[in-house]
């Protein structure tokens, strides 16, 4: 099946699951609807996995590492050689998200889908790094579609090993330049609104990303209503593999979570290829970032936290899934109006 076809299989949750879900958080002892965001999450999850019986025990966080031409213009603090050591830190435990993927017990599953340089992690390499696309396009249609399909795979993957739910994590310098390119086309905002200064850019800096930015646009054109062609030109292939984890989730029927935004572009670029896609996502945090929030909006989610994080490598997922984590604790284990003894009051609606 071409990878078309695979996206437009794609169809919408199980409602008669997210019924059954709601019925049972209205019968537990608590007044109704008390835990807010966190149970529309497990009802959203039992639509999700075709079952009110939600279970989050396997908690699996995909990194997808790869490595941006654009930083040829100077639009980042630290150099490229960056990624490739983070990249080999996270399973040293030596990254910020391996120290807290540790305290959620979530196995992190980092990948090189385009690190400019050998690397130890898992290979699924697409190419030696993007080209500057200041210059040339970043990638060829074909690469674009091939790191799609590398991130379905992949949540296939984890799937067959029996993983409940994916956090979503990128390591890539200089890959918020091209996040912000993609949101600016994207969500029809000017390159200024959406471009922040990533891994701590000087104002100096700053001004330059944002005039590469709309340097680039200029010269390709992207099509917005065409992904490949927005990946292609602009993109990354984190970010590409990463809408494919999106909309891998979607055709697997596991909960994905958005991290940051580079992140939240990724889950944009899945929305706008099916927009059932969202129905399968759920946010975590507003990233610091300024295009965070209007990502965020376009895809009709509202975060869990706002903890002005700004970090990635999907620290602000694997965050949330220690709420995650309580919010499935109650709904299992605790005791029903019935069991108490207490007559449940009446919904007014
Ligand atoms: C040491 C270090 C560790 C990181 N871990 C995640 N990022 C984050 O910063 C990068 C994006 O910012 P920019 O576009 O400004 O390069 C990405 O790798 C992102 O995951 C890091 C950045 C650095 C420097
Ligand atoms: O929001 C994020 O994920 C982010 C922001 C800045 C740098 N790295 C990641």
């Amino acid at each position: 099946m071409t990878l078309e076809e695979q996206i437009k299989q794609i169809k919408t949750v199980n409602k008669q699951a997210m019924k059954e879900s709601k019925l049972r958080w209205d019968s537990i002892a608590k007044p109704l609807n008390s835990l807010g965001k966190l149970e529309k999450a497990v009802i959203k999850i039992a639509g999700i996995t075709n079952s009110h019986q939600v279970v989050l025990d396997k908690k699996a966080l995909i990194i997808m590492c790869a490595d941006n031409g654009i930083v040829e213009e100077g639009v980042t603090q630290t150099g490229q050689e960056v990624t490739a050591i983070v990249a080999e830190n996270f399973l040293k435990k030596k990254a910020s998200v391996s120290i807290m993927s540790d305290y959620t017990h979530t196995d992190i599953f980092p990948i090189d889908i385009g690190v400019a340089k050998d690397t130890n992690i898992i290979n699924k390499k697409i190419a030696y790094g993007t080209k500057n696309f200041a210059k040339e396009p970043a990638m060829t249609y074909e690469e674009a579609k091939r790191a799609i399909q590398t991130g379905i795979d992949t949540v296939g993957e984890l799937k067959e090993k029996g993983y409940h739910i994916i956090a979503t994590g990128e390591m890539g310098i200089g890959n918020t330049t091209t996040s912000s390119a993609i949101a600016a086309l994207l969500l029809g905002k000017s390159v200024e609104e959406v471009t922040g200064k990533g891994a701590g850019l000087s104002n100096e800096g700053l001004n330059r990303k944002i005039q590469v930015i709309q340097d680039a646009l200029l010269l390709h054109k992207p099509d917005k209503e065409n992904m490949i062609d927005v990946l292609s030109k602009i993109g990354g292939f984190d970010i590409a593999g990463l809408a494919g984890v999106f909309l891998g989730g979607a055709m697997y029927h596991i909960p994905v979570v958005i991290d940051g935004f580079i992140s939240a572009v990724s889950a944009l670029v899945a929305a706008r290829m099916n927009a059932l896609a969202i129905e399968y996502m759920l946010p975590s945090h507003a990233s610091k970032e300024p295009a965070a929030w209007y990502v965020l909006q376009a895809l009709g989610l509202e975060p869990f936290i706002t903890c002005d994080m700004c970090l990635g490598e999907g620290t602000g997922a694997v965050a949330v899934f220690s709420i995650l984590d309580m919010a499935t604790a109650v709904y299992n284990s605790m005791s029903t109006f019935e069991q108490i003894e207490v007559a449940a009051y009446q919904p007014l609606s």
